[in-house]
């Protein structure tokens, strides 16, 4: 069985770019979401994309974003993927992408079953899903709060894009949400974190070793 790919998000200094790469992670995330402790301008972020080593996919977190705020991201940091983190709806995920020519990851949020009804339209426009926590009503971030959800209800899922959990995700917690919900993909920002927006480079290790350790990831049945 493939290993598991981890995405670290929400880097913002060059150590931490250091440690994703040294853990062997698959992808490094850039959070461009202005309330976020993990806010990154496009000019820092492209000075980490450029000295990204080849081969690590760098991703554009990006929230309601309008064509102007991704125009800007586009042109200045190399990228290989836009995260689209907010409500965009199929149509605005499909503009996307055809505008920019890159792929894109749809986030959804979920707390109860009926939050994965719009999966099917979102598949058909987006490359990938990504399945995050549904953010509190009122919180200020629609992600990145450490909250996972009922991972039952991925249980058996049939998929027809690949797919990425996140949510709540720890160094302790992420080898049972894979072996739980038969992810082959997982994300992580605060949960690999010392303080909100400081990235902990042994928690970094400690997560994907922890991801990429688990055997079989076989879903257990409800
Ligand atoms: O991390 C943030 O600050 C953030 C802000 C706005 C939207 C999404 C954000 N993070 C993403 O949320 C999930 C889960 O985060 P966590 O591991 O529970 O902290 C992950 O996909 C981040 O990319």
């Amino acid at each position: 069985m493939r290993e598991v790919r981890v995405k670290i998000c929400g880097l913002k200094t060059p150590q931490d770019l250091a440690a994703v790469a040294r853990a062997g992670a698959a992808c490094a995330g850039f959070n461009f979401f202005p309330k976020s402790p993990r806010y990154v301008t496009p000019a820092e972020a492209r000075a980490l994309a450029v000295a990204a080593p080849e081969g690590l996919c760098k991703v554009a977190l990006v929230v309601d974003a309008d064509d102007a705020t991704l125009d800007g991201i586009v042109a200045e940091v190399p990228l290989d993927m836009l995260q689209l983190h907010g409500h965009e709806t199929p149509a605005r995920v499909a503009e996307i992408k055809a505008r920019y020519g890159l792929p894109v990851m749809k986030v959804i949020g979920v707390a109860v079953e009926a939050d994965l009804a719009p999966l099917l339209d979102y598949q058909l426009v987006a490359d990938q899903i990504l399945v995050d926590a549904k953010a509190p009503k009122d919180a200020v971030l629609p992600g990145g709060n450490g909250l996972t959800f009922d991972w039952r209800l991925l249980v058996g899922r049939k998929w027809l894009k690949p797919w990425m959990l996140a949510g709540g995700l720890t160094p302790g917690n992420v080898g049972q949400a894979i072996q739980r919900t038969g992810a082959r993909q997982v994300d992580v920002a605060s949960g690999v974190e010392s303080a909100p927006g400081v990235k902990d480079a042994g928690r970094i290790a400690a997560f994907v070793e922890a991801a990429q350790g688990v055997k079989g990831g076989v879903p257990i049945l409800r």
